[in-house]
């Protein structure tokens, strides 16, 4: 079955297509996704939260990250259609100077990632710079970034004012240009999320970051509607009418797509 690489996400961002991303965290999961039509999985650090049941994900050790890669990259092969192209977290901590980042993530890409993602600005340039000259493809998450949310004053939107827009937009810009393959972008203002697609080579991935990237991610549990308590204001439920996570999966691929995900109501104006 034909491999989603990183080619395919820049050709659809070149014809103006939208693709969707889905978390997973093992095998089952993973290869519905792929039959689905999800052009890309995330094995998200957000597994320290909807699969330990931590309070954040501040715990996760790169042991975690390479067993649920393992299993995640076993799983898409496994499916029938085109195979997603894996992107893994690198958890907290494993990736302070650049070649501790290298030496981890040439562990996550030998579990079978194909891109491994960082959270940072402007501040990661280098480390960027350092693996994408090694021949490691790198996904550079700004915005709201989980792993050091407490120091933004929570789980909160990024980027209200000019000043913190420009600088993630500027940052988004400084790490296209370190040879990031791909940003994703996390509780923004749809002003900013369209701003950075406006000025980035490479294709754009939202989450809570408004109608204007090129990808949408979701959590699975989110939108499966597994988790518990007060949920993101992007968070939509697909299993509501539907009978089957395959089915759920086939809507959030096809309403990425068709732009019907995001709606205004999942949006930060
Ligand atoms: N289950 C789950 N879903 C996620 O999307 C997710 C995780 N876990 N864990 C890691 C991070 C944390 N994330 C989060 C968590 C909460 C909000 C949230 O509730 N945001 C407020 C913002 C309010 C504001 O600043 O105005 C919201 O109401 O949407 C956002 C992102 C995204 N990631
Ligand atoms: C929220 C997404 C983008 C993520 O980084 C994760 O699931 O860990
Ligand atoms: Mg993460």
């Amino acid at each position: 079955m034909p491999q989603i690489s990183l080619a395919t996400l820049d050709r659809l961002k070149a014809k103006g297509k939208r693709f969707a991303m889905l978390t997973a965290y093992d095998a089952g999961f993973a290869g519905l996704m792929g039959e689905a039509g999800v052009a890309s999985v995330l094995v998200g650090d957000s597994l320290g939260m909807v699969v330990q049941g931590a309070g954040s994900t501040a715990a996760v050790t790169m042991e975690d990250m390479v067993y649920h890669t393992g299993c995640v990259a076993r799983g898409v092969a496994a499916g029938e259609g085109d195979v997603p192209l894996i992107v893994a977290d690198m958890p907290l901590g494993s990736y302070y100077t650049p070649e501790d980042a290298a030496r981890n993530a040439a562990r996550l890409l030998g579990a079978g990632a194909n891109v491994v993602k960082l959270e940072g600005g402007a501040w990661l340039a280098d480390t960027v710079r350092f693996l994408t000259e090694r021949g490691l493809p790198v996904c550079a998450h700004l915005g709201l970034t989980p792993q050091t949310a407490d120091m933004l004053g929570g789980y909160k939107v990024q980027g209200r004012d000019a000043a913190a827009a420009k600088r993630i937009v500027d940052d988004s810009l400084a790490l296209d240009a370190a040879g990031a393959r791909l940003l994703l972008l996390e509780c923004v203002p749809d002003a900013v999320g369209a701003a950075v697609r406006e000025g980035a080579r490479v294709p754009v991935i939202g989450i809570g970051a408004g109608p204007g990237t090129d990808g949408q991610v979701l959590v699975l549990h989110d939108m499966l509607n597994v988790t518990r308590g007060r949920k993101a204001r992007f968070v939509k439920n697909y299993m509501a009418g539907r009978d089957s996570v395959a089915a759920a999966f086939r809507a959030f691929a096809e309403e990425v797509e068709s732009g019907a995900y995001p709606a205004p109501e999942h949006c930060y104006g």
